[in-house]
């Protein structure tokens, strides 16, 4: 559980120093491979693969797409436009969990490929505004500078439902299918956006799904996606309202994370005892997993804090 680390922070006060006192590995050109030194895409998708299907529960739909996108992804040596998606759900689905896997299983088998992955975190990165004038500047160089050094970068923005309107307006052209911008090509570079905006509709869908007694597999990814894109657009607690990304079709995937079931809750609780290191307690497992199945309140189908408070609980019962 490796912290993600900065290439470029936004703190940092020479948000350019890279570009001129770059370390050695940084000025390796990365071609068509994902991140030097060159690996071939196709096996580091597969081992995504894995891992997504190892340690991601209840979220066939997410991790589904995120696949597909990134085989896709890594076929393409040019690629003119960045791949963007943008995470939807509830707190607790996964969608900082799986961006995480997908960095470390892309980019961070080597200690030094962390570099390439950037994380913003609205609420820490761009917390006032009044000062988004200021922001959109810093955005444009923290991304022209990472990319200027390693095209093939990641950046995570977490907490895109506290992002200052507008500002993620600023980084339109960089996601637009084009060749390159003062000699810049940012067609390599790959964007996730992390939202709760979006979260609610899709436990609407969900739980309508449940109730007319159709299976959790049947939900239809399509009526999600196209649901979401409105949803965060016309929504102003979402960091995409009135968003010229969405206006302009400019994120890719609109990627729907369920809510979670009492028996995600149950795996999330048995992984996490093993991680602790403590034997599997069934009685432990059940008395967490029903606690936290409260929503709706009638039926507590699911968990509204999906696994995000289980390493806590099992900490506090062992
Ligand atoms: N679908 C899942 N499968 C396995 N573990 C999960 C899943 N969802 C969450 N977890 C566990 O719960 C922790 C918290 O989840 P995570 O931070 O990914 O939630 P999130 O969707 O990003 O929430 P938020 O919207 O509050 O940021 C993860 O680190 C992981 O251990």
């Amino acid at each position: 559980k490796a912290p993600v680390s900065h290439c470029l922070s936004p703190q940092d006060p020479a948000p350019c120093l890279l570009l001129s006192t770059p370390s050695p590995l940084s000025l390796v050109k990365s071609g068509g491979a994902l991140a030097p030194p060159a690996q071939n895409p196709t096996s580091l998708v597969r081992m995504l693969d894995m891992a997504l299907e190892q340690k991601v529960f209840g979220q066939h739909l997410a991790t589904q797409v995120v696949l597909k996108a990134l085989s896709a992804y890594s076929r393409d040596k040019q690629p003119r436009k960045p791949l963007v998606m943008s995470f939807h759900g509830w707190t607790g689905t996964g969608k900082s969990f799986v961006s995480k896997i997908i960095a470390q299983n892309l980019y961070q088998r080597h200690e030094a490929r962390r570099r390439f992955v950037h994380q913003y975190d609205a609420v820490l990165h761009f917390p006032h505004a009044e000062h988004i004038k200021q922001y959109k500047e810093q955005l444009q160089n923290w991304i022209r500078g990472n990319v200027s050094v390693c095209p093939r970068s990641l950046f995570i923005f977490s907490e895109m439902d506290q992002m200052p309107h507008g500002l993620i307006d600023s980084i339109m052209p960089y996601l637009s299918d084009r060749e390159a911008i003062n000699g810049v090509s940012y067609g390599k570079a790959i964007f996730l956006f992390l939202n709760n905006a979006g979260g609610d509709k899709i436990t609407e869908v969900a739980l309508d799904h449940w109730r007319r007694q159709k299976g959790r597999e049947e939900i239809p990814l399509t009526d999600l996606q196209s649901m979401l894109s409105a949803e965060i657009f016309n929504n102003r607690n979402s960091g995409f309202w009135n968003s010229k990304l969405i206006q302009k079709n400019l994120v890719d995937y609109f990627i729907p994370f369920l809510p979670l079931e009492y028996k995600h809750v149950k795996e999330c609780i048995q992984e996490e005892l093993r991680y602790q290191g403590h034997q599997e307690d069934e009685d432990l497992i059940i008395k967490i997993a029903l606690a936290m199945s409260d929503y709706p309140s009638e039926d507590r189908i699911y968990s509204s804090k999906g696994c995000k408070t289980v390493a806590s609980k099992v900490n506090l019962d062992t």
